[in-house]
């Protein structure tokens, strides 16, 4: 499928393939992310959702095709220099460090601001003192907007799956990205907690683009403005979320049955499970 370019993209994929020795798990893939957009991925298992959030990242460096990010060229470059430039990202394993505290794991998040550096500051380096006093006080603030202030003295280690989640996201969000990628954020949330993180994304959209990787149609239909649909590598569709509802080829992608036989069911229902992990390929 060949899909111009969005002028006014932050970030874009495009024709993206990455091979696995002969696995093909991305074939051609296009994708655009705009600026304050919440961009959802979405597909069945295996179609490619996961590789896809790492090419964006930079852990897996495309076999074939570009990724522009703010107007650069920035294909093949490490996580680190992403993060540098204003890509965060949020993945399933959290990669906390347990022992340490809350707002000490959020602030290694915000070494993109610092001079001098976290682990610099923490040995007291010349210069340290007054970066880390303002890091301190953003490290705050975003604990504070997670709703998770009180928790900043707390070790990591200590503290429950959805609240570490928060933690991790804090730590995301404090180097001030200009797009935050999100790796199935919801999974092991409750119905309430999901409810939350939807808040939560949509509050943050207000200043950070966004794309999501989630398997939980509910929240993923509730805060995508745009959603592109994988099946088998490829991008079969995109479009809002309620075009993506309507579509015949997604709802076949999903059912692995002719749209016929289920004419009532879509994408959006699947939360009667609440995720369609596992469905799509049955
Ligand atoms: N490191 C790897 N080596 C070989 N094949 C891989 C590797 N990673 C992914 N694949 C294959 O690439 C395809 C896409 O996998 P991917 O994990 O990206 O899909 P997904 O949409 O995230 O699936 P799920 O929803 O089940 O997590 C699958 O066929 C998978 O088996």
């Amino acid at each position: 499928m060949t899909v111009p370019t969005d002028q006014q993209a932050l970030l874009t994929l495009d024709d993206i393939v990455v091979r696995f020795g002969g696995v093909v798990a991305l074939d051609g893939v296009h994708l655009d992310v705009r600026p304050g957009e919440v961009h959802g991925v979405i597909g069945p298992n295996g179609a490619g959702k996961t590789t896809l959030f790492n090419v964006a990242c930079g852990f897996v460096p495309p076999t074939e095709g570009r990724i522009h990010f703010a107007g650069k060229d920035v294909t093949g470059w490490k996580p680190h220099d992403l993060v540098d430039h204003g890509v965060a990202r949020s993945l399933q394993g959290l990669g906390l460090f347990d022992r340490l505290s809350v707002e000490d794991n959020v602030l290694i998040g915000a070494d993109r601001h610092a001079r001098t550096g976290f682990f610099s500051s923490l040995l007291s380096a010349p210069r340290a003192t007054r970066d880390e006093a303002a890091l301190k006080e953003r490290a705050v603030e975003v604990l504070d907007r997670l709703e998770i202030a009180d928790l900043g003295g707390r070790v990591v280690g200590s503290l429950p799956y959805p609240l570490r989640k928060r933690v991790a996201l804090a730590r995301a969000l404090v180097a001030e990205p200009r797009i935050l990628l999100l790796d199935e954020p919801a999974s092991g949330l409750s119905e309430t907690e999901m409810t939350e993180l939807g808040d939560i994304i949509l509050d943050l959209s207000r200043e950070v683009s966004v794309l999501l990787v989630e398997h939980h149609m509910d929240l993923v239909m509730r805060v995508c403005g745009r959603l592109t649909v994988l099946d088998f590598g490829r991008v079969i569709a995109g479009g809002t979320p309620e075009e993506i509802k309507a579509n015949p080829v997604v709802l076949e992608a999903y059912l692995g049955a002719e749209v016929e036989d289920a004419p009532t069911r879509t994408p959006g229902d699947a939360q009667a499970s609440g995720t369609t992990k596992g469905a799509g390929r049955a």
